[in-house]
């Protein structure tokens, strides 16, 4: 059976999907939803995910959106093994927390820059804006203080939806490698490993789409 990702190549949560789907080798239909047409707030878009948001997975009978739901039901149902998301309670917490901060805090400070220039057309970020991402960076430096990964010694979801965010923030607020040393290491070892290359093609529009909103 055929799995359909509805998706932007922009988007970092679809680009944490093509991340999974590339690590675990399966085969995804792509379909490019055009956010700036309105496509999403369509009645048949809208059918299948009421909350209209990509990344939204269809197999078969089932229907996932929001992309740590997405990557996670991958791993479980087509997963030669848990190693992306362990089944051990305590290091699946330790995931599962880096998954719940990525969504509401790293990619929530990228969201609001890009929006502040999609919606406002701010051609800068504002100092709120900017502490928020530095808030963000020094949480994840942190974290990654003495871990090769995210969540340990192992590559897990949390690094490839933490990469997506990262590297997109990255993108708007290049790295302070001297500060956030932990991050940098880190970033230089997770975008070295060969699925990263399924988030090469999308953070090269977003580059595209960023410098066109701060020129
Ligand atoms: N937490 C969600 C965030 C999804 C999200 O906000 N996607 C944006 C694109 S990056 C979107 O669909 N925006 C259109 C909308 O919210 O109507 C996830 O991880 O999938």
């Amino acid at each position: 059976m055929t799995i359909i990702l509805y998706y932007i190549p922009l988007s970092p949560p679809a680009r944490a999907v093509l991340m999974t789907a590339e690590i675990l080798g399966i085969d995804i239909e792509k379909r490019e939803v055009d956010l700036s047409s309105g496509e999403h707030l369509s009645e048949e878009y809208r059918t299948l995910n009421p909350q209209h948001t990509v990344p939204t997975l269809v197999d078969g009978e089932t229907v996932i959106w929001d992309s740590h739901a997405i990557i996670a039901y991958l791993v479980r149902k087509y997963g030669k093994n848990d190693s992306l998301y362990p089944k051990d309670y305590s290091i699946r917490a330790l995931v599962d927390q880096r998954l719940h901060f990525e969504g509401s805090v790293v990619f929530i400070s990228v969201r609001q820059i890009v929006r502040s220039m999609f919606f406002k057309g701010c051609k800068s970020i504002s100092e709120e804006h900017r502490l928020n991402a530095y808030e963000a960076l020094d949480f994840l430096d942190k974290f990654l203080k003495g871990k090769k990964f995210a969540a340990g010694d192992n590559l897990t979801l949390a690094d490839i939806s933490l990469v997506s965010s990262i590297s997109s923030l990255n993108v708007i607020i290049p790295i302070d490698r001297q500060k956030f040393t932990n991050v940098a290491r880190w970033f230089d070892e997770v975008s070295a490993l060969p699925f990263y290359k399924a988030n090469v093609e999308g953070l090269n529009d977003f580059k595209v789409f960023m410098t066109g909103l701060m020129s």
